[in-house]
């Protein structure tokens, strides 16, 4: 068996939210994702009181960071906002993973592109967001609200966190 490294394609898309099939291919992945979260004993007491609207926002948060359109900056209060609905909520790892686990199983359900490129980008912001929701939920999490909206492209992430 041989392994290849890809070259990126001379005609690389604008960003990965382009390459995903935009805002209608968000939606289609958030609403499989919930329904899901809906019929998961372990995350749906989490999503209990869930806003109707909620895989719709987070389709378009979703979007703003894989750069398309500001539509949850604009008119959905942005990073801070986000970061509000997590607060005090306690996640657990056990249910970050559970999250992670059924959002790409609803991925590979709506055909969202599988190659290896694309869904190196996608998870590596899921691991990333993920985390971080599950520390700003914690008790005592200090957090930096005005913080600006994550821009994930198809590269890496530059190195470790250090505090400034
Ligand atoms: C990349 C990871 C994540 C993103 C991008 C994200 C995004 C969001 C956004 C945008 C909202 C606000 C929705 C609105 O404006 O209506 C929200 C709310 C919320 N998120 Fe997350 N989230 C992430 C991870 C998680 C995880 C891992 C959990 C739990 C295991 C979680 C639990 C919640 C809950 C409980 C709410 C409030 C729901 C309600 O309205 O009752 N999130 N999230």
């Amino acid at each position: 068996m041989t392994t290849e490294v890809q070259e990126p394609a001379s005609a690389a898309p604008s960003s990965p939210y382009d390459w995903a099939g935009g805002m209608a291919a968000l939606e289609t992945l958030t609403e499989a994702f919930y329904g899901k979260v809906n019929a998961d004993p372990l995350l749906q007491p989490v999503f209990a009181k869930m806003d109707p609207e909620h895989p719709r926002h987070v389709a378009r948060f979703l979007a703003e960071v894989f750069g398309g359109p500001k539509a949850y900056s604009e008119s959905h209060g942005g990073h801070a906002e986000m970061i509000r609905h997590h607060l005090g909520r306690h996640l657990q790892e056990a249910q970050r993973r559970r999250w992670v686990q059924l959002l790409i199983d609803a991925a590979d359900e709506i055909g969202l592109p599988d190659d290896p490129e694309f869904r190196s980008s996608f998870v590596a912001y899921i691991e990333w967001g993920t985390r971080l929701a599950v520390i700003n939920s914690q008790p005592g999490a200090e957090v930096a609200e005005e913080q600006p909206m994550p821009q994930w492209g198809w590269g890496e992430t530059k190195g470790p966190y250090v505090a400034p």
